[in-house]
C-alpha cells in the first residue's frame, strides 16, 4: 500500500496492483491496411509515457489492444509477466479513459465514479469511503450530487479519471484525454495528471497528438508512424 498524503490527503492505493507492459510483436490490418506492423515496446512499471504520432498511425489502435478492446491479428499483450492477449478489458483490470467523456448521462457524479465498484459487488461502506477520496482528489466534492450535463468539459473529464481509478487499475490507459479541451483547461489538467501521477504512480499510457503536451506530461515518448514505433525517447535520461 502507499499513503499518499498530498493531493489526496487519505487516499490510499493498493500498490501492489501496478504492473509493467509488454508488447509483444504486434500486428493488426483492417482489411488490406496495415494499422499496426510488428509492434515491439515495453512499458516499465510506474512509468507514464504518451504515444504521438500523426492521425492514422495507429496509436489508439495499439490502446485499445492493451485494454483488451480490439484482439490483435498477431503477437502479445503481457501484464507484469502474464499473458493477458485472450482476457477482457475487465480480466485485465485496466482503466480507460475515452477523448469524449463517456460518462453516464444519468448518473450523478458521485454515480458516475462508484459504478465499476458497484458492478464489482463492492462493500458499500468500502465504497463509499472510496468514492469520496477520489471526489477529493478531483476536487468536485461539492459537486457530487450533479449530472455530466452540469459540469464544465474539464470537470467533467476529471470525473472521468476518478471513475477510471475507482477500481484500483493495474494500468492506466488515456486515450487524447483532454482533446476536447480549450488550451487553458488542457494546460491544468497535464499538470494535475503529472502531479496525480508523481502521488499515485499506477503505469500510465496516454495517446496525444500534441507533442508539447507529450514533453510537459510524459517521461517517455514513444513516437509512431505508419504502423510501426519510430523513435522512443526516454525524457528522465535527458
Ligand atoms: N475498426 C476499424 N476499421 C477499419 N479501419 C480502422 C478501424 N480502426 C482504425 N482503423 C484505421 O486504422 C488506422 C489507425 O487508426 P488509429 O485510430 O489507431 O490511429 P491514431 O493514430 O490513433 O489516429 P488519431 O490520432 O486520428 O486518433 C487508421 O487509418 C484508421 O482509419
Amino acid at each position: 500500500m502507499i499513503f499518499c498524503p498530498h493531493i489526496f490527503n487519505i487516499y490510499i492505493y493498493n500498490i501492489k496492483n501496478i504492473m509493467s507492459i509488454l508488447v509483444e510483436n504486434i500486428s493488426k490490418n483492417f482489411g488490406n491496411f496495415k494499422a499496426l506492423d510488428h509492434i515491439n515496446l515495453e512499458i516499465k512499471t510506474g512509468s507514464l509515457v504518451a504515444l504521438v504520432g500523426a492521425s492514422g498511425s495507429g496509436k489508439s489502435t495499439l490502446l485499445r489492444i492493451i485494454a483488451g478492446l480490439e484482439k490483435p491479428d498477431q503477437g502479445r499483450i503481457w501484464l507484469s509477466g502474464r499473458n493477458t492477449t485472450f482476457l477482457s478489458i475487465q480480466e485485465r483490470k485496466i482503466g480507460y479513459v475515452f477523448q469524449n467523456y463517456a460518462l453516464f448521462k444519468h448518473l450523478t457524479v458521485y454515480e458516475n465514479i462508484a459504478f465499476g465498484l458497484d458492478i464489482r459487488n463492492i462493500n458499500p461502506l468500502i465504497r463509499d469511503i472510496r468514492v469520496r477520496q477520489l471526489l477529493e482528489l478531483i476536487q468536485l466534492e461539492k459537486l457530487a450530487n450533479r449530472f455530466p450535463t452540469q459540469l464544465s468539459g474539464g470537470q467533467r473529464q476529471r470525473v472521468a479519471l476518478a471513475r477510471a481509478l475507482a477500481i484500483e487499475p493495474k494500468v492506466l490507459l488515456l486515450d487524447e484525454p483532454f482533446g476536447a479541451l480549450d488550451i487553458k483547461v488542457r494546460k491544468e489538467l497535464r499538470n494535475w495528471l503529472r502531479r496525480l501521477h508523481s502521488e499515485v504512480p499506477v503505469t500510465t499510457v496516454f495517446v496525444t497528438h500534441d507533442h508539447n503536451e507529450a514533453l510537459t506530461v510524459a517521461n517517455e515518448i514513444v513516437v509512431f508512424k505508419s504502423g510501426r514505433v519510430e523513435e522512443l525517447n526516454d525524457l528522465a535520461s535527458l
